[in-house]
């Protein structure tokens, strides 16, 4: 396959829980900064996707490949790393958004922002200034002291996404970010979420029921029963 312009190559993706298939030789190719949905059936497949793409999960069989950007280092079979190097990929190379629950309630909104970085060994307040340059551009002026439980479930999002950002990553992996939220609030996270990227020039995977906000990406896949069955590109993108 050819990996020119692609930063992640799933090839023959194959898992199961407990025996019980849930992919069936997956293969998908993410391109560089592009931004993909994967839309389908509630159990189809796709958070076991996503997760076996942002090395959450190894799968029971296949690869995943990633390529970073610029090639500015060799690419690497995710699915072949142990826990350790795929968390450390996950801190620097990929960043995550899920659809709720996912920041630290004792924390302030700078500090969860701040925590890829000090987990990667970057200074409290070198990580602190770029947590704090992010709260403008996301649409979060004054609110960087408070903590989750002090945000709206909106604003809650946009400080998930500056988390998932601030290390500038190669890939944003989403889990129905927007699931949690009221129509028009899930489509400026949304709009966000897809400025920032375009900004980074980072690549997303977004896993969604929803399928105005798959159209707004440049490609959807269907997952059916745990196979790719169709692959279009957005309507809207
Ligand atoms: N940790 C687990 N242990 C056992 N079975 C699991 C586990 N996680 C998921 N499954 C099962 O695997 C199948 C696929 O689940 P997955 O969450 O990947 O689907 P999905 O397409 O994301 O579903 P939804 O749209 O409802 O979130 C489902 O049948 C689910 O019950």
């Amino acid at each position: 396959m050819n990996s020119t312009n692609t930063v992640l190559i799933a090839h023959g993706i194959g898992h199961a829980y407990g025996g019980q298939p849930v992919l069936h030789g997956v293969d998908c190719v993410i391109p560089e900064a592009a931004s993909v949905a994967l839309m389908g059936p509630s159990g189809s497949g796709k958070t076991t996707l996503l997760h076996i793409l942002a090395g959450i999960l190894r799968p029971d069989a296949g690869t995943v490949t990633f390529h970073p950007r610029g090639r500015r280092r060799g690419a690497v079979d995710v699915s072949q790393l142990g826990s350790e190097a795929r968390a450390a990929l996950r801190r620097s190379d990929f960043g995550l958004v899920f659809q709720s629950g996912q920041l630290l309630g004792e924390l302030t909104a700078v500090e969860n922002i701040a925590l890829p970085l000090l987990l990667s060994g970057v200074s409290y307040a070198e990580a602190s200034r770029r947590a704090h340059d992010l709260l403008e551009p996301l649409g979060l002026p004054g609110l960087g002291d408070r903590r989750p439980g002090e945000l709206s479930g909106g604003q809650q999002q946009r400080v998930a996404i500056a988390r998932a950002v601030v290390t500038r990553p190669d890939v944003l992996l989403a889990d129905e970010p927007t699931g949690a939220l009221d129509r028009r609030t899930g489509h400026e996270v949304m709009d966000l979420l897809h400025r920032t990227r375009r900004e980074l020039g980072s690549s997303l995977v977004l896993v969604t029921h929803d399928p105005e906000m798959a159209a707004r990406c440049d490609v959807v896949l269907r997952l059916t029963d745990g196979r790719i069955t169709d692959v279009h590109a957005g309507a809207m993108a």
